[in-house]
């Protein structure tokens, strides 16, 4: 059986339309004001000028105005830190992003630690995490890509509560919040990492699978039940000389023995990508919808 493609890059366009008109309304009800996005980046990586390139065009699209600062490779930790102190002193601006991965110089921690909570639209902030994984209590901001992969499977009327989850990957920003995420839906998640024995067996006995490994294509078709939900998160440039750009994307997992088992499937690319732009514009207007009505 052939899986059914999760479309996220139309998915993705779908929530932009929404979140356009939400935008309108907000500047209607509060005097022309419009949500601000604020991303940082350091450095000259080309991945990385790709995503902000996007964010910015995403923001235009749905009203929201974008700001931005570049800083050389070679900045100073005290430099990025200065950038995100103004941001979370400019009313106007109401999610900060500061792109990973820094340079090595530059303590990662640090700056995260810095941005505002009320602006921390990455969702990367601790306060927010420790929230997410209370039961009882709700962050300010869910990670965007996590988000991005519930959004997924909610519009594609997969139904969570109950199903065993797994989640192949889990660092700080995909996979352990997506496992929180999925655990709050009242699914059963097994967390697979580098350690894991078995892993090809555990990840086969999930109703859903949320590869977030790294690896390209290392979640093959046996590690898939019949019928199974997959997610993949992955995002890997490989050589390819026929291709535009001299590389093609490839995902987590090897989409065409996936697809053999999987009752759906996202692609790569046009899978989880755009989705997680579509999730930072979210909770950016989510933001300043929350700030707009404190101030009046
Ligand atoms: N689509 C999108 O919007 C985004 C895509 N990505 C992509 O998602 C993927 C994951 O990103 P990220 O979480 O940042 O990656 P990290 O490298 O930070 O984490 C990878 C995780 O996978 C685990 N892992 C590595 N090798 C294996 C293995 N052989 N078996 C089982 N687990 C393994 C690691 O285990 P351990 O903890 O033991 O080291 C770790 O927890 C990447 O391909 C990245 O490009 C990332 C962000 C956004
Ligand atoms: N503070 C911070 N927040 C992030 O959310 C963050 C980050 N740093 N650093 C890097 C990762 C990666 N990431 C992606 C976003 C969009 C696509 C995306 O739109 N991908 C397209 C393809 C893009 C292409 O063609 O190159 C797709 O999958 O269809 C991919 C990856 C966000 N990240």
């Amino acid at each position: 059986m052939a899986a059914q493609l999760i479309d996220g890059k139309a998915i993705a366009e779908q929530i932009r339309q929404e979140m356009k008109a939400e935008v309108a309304e907000l500047k209607e009800k509060f005097g022309g004001k419009a949500p601000g996005l604020a991303v940082v980046l350091v450095g000259q990586r080309k991945d990385s000028q790709t995503y902000v390139r996007n964010k910015k065009k995403a923001c235009e699209e749905v009203g929201i105005v974008s700001f931005g600062t570049d800083l050389d490779e070679s900045a100073t930790e005290a430099e990025v830190l200065q950038a995100v102190a103004g941001y979370n002193a400019d009313p106007s601006v109401h999610g900060i992003l500061v792109q990973l991965p820094l340079p090595p110089h530059i303590d990662e921690q640090r700056v995260l630690d810095a941005i505002s909570i009320e602006k921390d639209v990455d969702g990367f902030h601790p306060l927010n995490i420790g929230r997410l994984a209370m039961r009882g209590r709700d962050p300010l901001f869910v990670p965007c890509t996590p988000k991005g992969c519930l959004e997924l499977l909610k519009r594609s009327g997969v139904a969570l509560s109950g199903k065993k989850a797994a989640v192949v990957g889990r660092s700080n920003i995909v996979g352990m919040p997506a496992a929180l995420l999925l655990q709050r839906e009242d699914c059963t998640v097994t967390v697979i990492h580098s350690r894991t024995a078995n892993a090809q067996r555990i990840c086969a006995e999930a109703d859903i699978v949320i590869a977030a490994c790294g690896k390209a294509e290392m979640v093959g078709g046996d590690w898939i039940k019949e019928g199974a939900v997959v997610i993949d998160v992955g995002i890997n440039a490989v050589d390819d000389a026929t291709a535009k750009r001299g590389y093609r994307l490839v995902g987590d997992v090897n989409f065409a023995e996936a697809s053999e088992k999987a009752s759906q499937i996202t692609p790569v690319p046009g899978g989880v990508g755009p989705m997680t732009i579509a999730m930072l514009l979210r909770n950016c207007v989510d933001g300043a919808a929350r700030t707009f009505a404190a101030e009046a």
